[in-house]
């Protein structure tokens, strides 16, 4: 696509970078991946799924937004990993154009109460998008829940919609382009992330952990790529490394004779084959390493060092 050459409408092409916010769970990944068409950031009903911001590149003949999807914010820091998340988010907040806020229309939290405070005294356009109204048995219930959220901070634009259904998501897309400023391409018309390839293989596997253990492990967990190589008939081979604080999560990971360990593995793989568009050997370690998540050394040397 020619993003200059095909835009008949004269318009001037917008660039720009529009910061996706909200406590966890309340469907940020899930909404930028819908509009991207492509899963860039991982998801799952837990909390807290992503810990890394990830930028979704969105490119058409108008314009092309740079989305950040970063963690939730939360307000229980009591460990390393999850101070590290905090401050992921809170430093997208500044030099953003657009601050996209995303909350759960069939929810209101005091993280949500956080985040808004923090929307509110924040600089650029801001916009609230009322998600999961597709879960809502009563559609009344909607308006007084904006109100009170435009009460305390105001918004240029508000669209209910959902994430998950696409409902609303056009219009909100059209809303946010418009916000953009002008300016030409920062990213090739192609890119969607500007992660790399070996960062999205080990997001892929933890996105199979975080949806196939129970409650306490998947925060426990981390994924480290070992290698990732491509042999001359154009296989990728890679290893990765899942660590874990205890043995008994070793033990639950791996599963009765390995079967869960195989499953995790078999999920990662035909998905890394599809957005790698080649063959994929994996093969999936699981290493205890004690307290990794508390230990601000530890993160950094498993990649958790951008802020
Ligand atoms: N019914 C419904 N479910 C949704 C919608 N959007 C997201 N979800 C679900 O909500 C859960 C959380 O979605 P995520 O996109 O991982 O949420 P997040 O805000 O990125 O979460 P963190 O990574 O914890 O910050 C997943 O199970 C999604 O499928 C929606 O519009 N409707």
């Amino acid at each position: 696509m020619n993003h200059s050459s095909e835009n008949h409408t004269e318009q001037p092409f917008r660039c720009g970078y529009v910061a996706v916010l909200g406590r966890p769970n309340v469907g940020k990944s899930t909404l930028m991946n819908h509009i991207l068409g492509q899963k860039v950031s991982i998801t799952s009903r837990k909390p807290q799924t992503t810990r890394h911001r990830v930028l979704g590149i969105y490119t058409d003949n108008e314009a092309q937004i740079l989305f950040v999807d970063t963690p939730g914010i939360h307000s229980k820091e009591e460990r390393s990993i999850n101070r590290y998340m905090n401050r992921a988010a809170t430093s997208s907040m500044t030099d953003v154009d657009v601050l996209l806020f995303v909350v759960d229309g069939t929810q209101w939290t005091d993280d949500d109460e956080l985040v808004l405070n923090k929307v509110s005294q924040a600089k650029g356009k801001k916009v609230l998008f009322v998600n999961k109204v597709d879960k809502l048995t009563d559609k009344e219930e909607l308006l007084p829940h904006i109100a009170q959220i435009t009460e305390k901070c105001h918004f240029d634009a508000v669209f209910p919609g959902s994430a998950l259904k696409g409902q609303n998501l056009e219009q909100l897309t059209a809303t946010l382009k418009s916000y953009l400023p002008e300016g030409d391409l920062f990213y090739p018309e192609d890119y969607i992330t500007d992660r790399s390839e070996r960062f999205m293989a080990a997001e892929l596997i933890r996105e199979k952990l975080m949806r196939s253990l129970g409650e306490e492990i998947p925060y426990s967990s981390t994924v480290e790529i070992e290698q990732f190589k491509f042999n001359d008939k154009g296989v990728l081979t890679i290893s990765g490394l899942i660590l874990v604080e205890r043995p008994g999560q070793k033990a639950i990971i791996i599963g009765k004779k390995g079967q869960r360990l195989k499953q995790i593995g078999r999920d990662a793989r035909l998905e890394m084959e599809e957005l790698f568009d080649c063959k994929v050997f994996l093969e999936l370690w699981v290493k205890v390493k004690d307290g990794w998540a508390d230990d601000e050394r530890a993160l950094k040397s498993l990649g958790y060092n951008d802020y």
